[in-house]
């Protein structure tokens, strides 16, 4: 049998979305060692970039699924987290996805938990443009009291949302709050901004208690994420200041690469 780096001879990887983090993630996983190729690609029109040149392109999930895929990464948004995650999991697709916002919404959370079950599919909610959720999940367990987030990112990045609405985007001179209140509402409002919220309420304490200010801050060049946590084990801070992806100055780099990563996770014996 040919020795393969992988758990399967060639694992097939689809992504849904084209954009931003779709290509960071298929050229990263391209350019790795060992190098994977994402075979199919579920977009609205035929993507141009490179990146994307040999994959097989997909118009919906039926197409998707009768290229039979065995990991879907969902990079796309809200409504294809909604429209098309679930019938990949209720067909017993793993799904690892970006846009974990959507499952703020306690009916879609039911729906992808329902869909995973029937379809004995598991469904991966990654740190994305965050880090420090896998101490806060542990943390939970002997249980928490307070998780609180603050997400500053320069104002281009909070153009095309409510944010418009709270301040002058182009004439800001010091940081305006933007946002504030529970990560439920954060992640309904803020789709392309607040998914992080999302996934921390998912590690923490869930979407009504986990507490959010969002900022826009004419100083930064970073998108800047801090958690604070409180409970039984201690207390934590983490904070990160991320590179956005060139396409896109709302998404950090590190959400590709947390995708890249789960994505390792799940095709790889052992991965640090
Ligand atoms: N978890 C995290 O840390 C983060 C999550 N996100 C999520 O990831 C999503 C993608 O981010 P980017 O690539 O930067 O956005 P982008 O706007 O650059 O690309 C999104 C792409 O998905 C396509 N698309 C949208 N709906 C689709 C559908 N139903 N079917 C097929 N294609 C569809 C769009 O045409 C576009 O090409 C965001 O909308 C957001 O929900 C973004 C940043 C961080
Ligand atoms: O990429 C980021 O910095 C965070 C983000 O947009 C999101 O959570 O939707």
């Amino acid at each position: 049998m040919q020795s393969t780096p992988f758990r399967t001879p060639s694992p097939r990887v689809a992504v849904i979305g084209a954009g931003a983090m779709a290509l960071a993630l298929a050229a990263g996983l391209a350019g790795g060692d060992p190098p994977l190729r994402i075979g199919a690609v579920l977009a609205r029109r035929p993507p141009a970039a490179p990146a994307f040149d040999g994959m097989a392109v997909c118009a919906d999930a039926a197409g998707l699924l009768a290229w039979g895929p065995d990991l879907v990464v969902e990079c796309a948004g809200h409504g294809a987290m909604r429209d098309l995650v679930p019938a990949c999991l209720a067909a017993g697709v793993d799904c690892i996805i970006a846009s974990v916002g959507a499952l703020a919404e306690p009916a879609v959370l039911a729906d992808v938990r329902a869909a995973a079950e029937r379809g004995r599919a598991r469904l991966v909610v990654p740190a994305g443009a965050l880090g420090g959720l896998d101490a806060l999940a542990a943390a939970r367990l002997a249980g928490l009291t307070a998780v609180t987030y603050r997400g500053s990112k320069p104002p281009a990045a909070w153009k095309g949302t409510p944010a418009e609405e709270a301040c002058d985007l182009d004439a800001l001179e010091r940081p305006a709050i933007v946002f504030e209140g529970s990560a439920a509402e954060a992640a309904a409002r803020f789709p392309r901004n607040a998914n992080v919220t999302a996934a921390l309420a998912l590690a923490g304490l869930g979407p009504e208690a986990t507490r959010v200010t969002l900022v826009a801050d004419p100083g930064l060049v970073a998108n800047t994420h801090r958690i604070e946590a409180e409970g039984a084990f201690g207390r934590f801070v983490f904070e990160t200041e991320n590179r956005a992806l060139p396409d896109n100055p709302r998404t950090s780099l590190l959400a590709a690469l947390s995708l890249q990563h789960a994505v390792l996770n799940h095709v790889a014996p052992l991965i640090p």
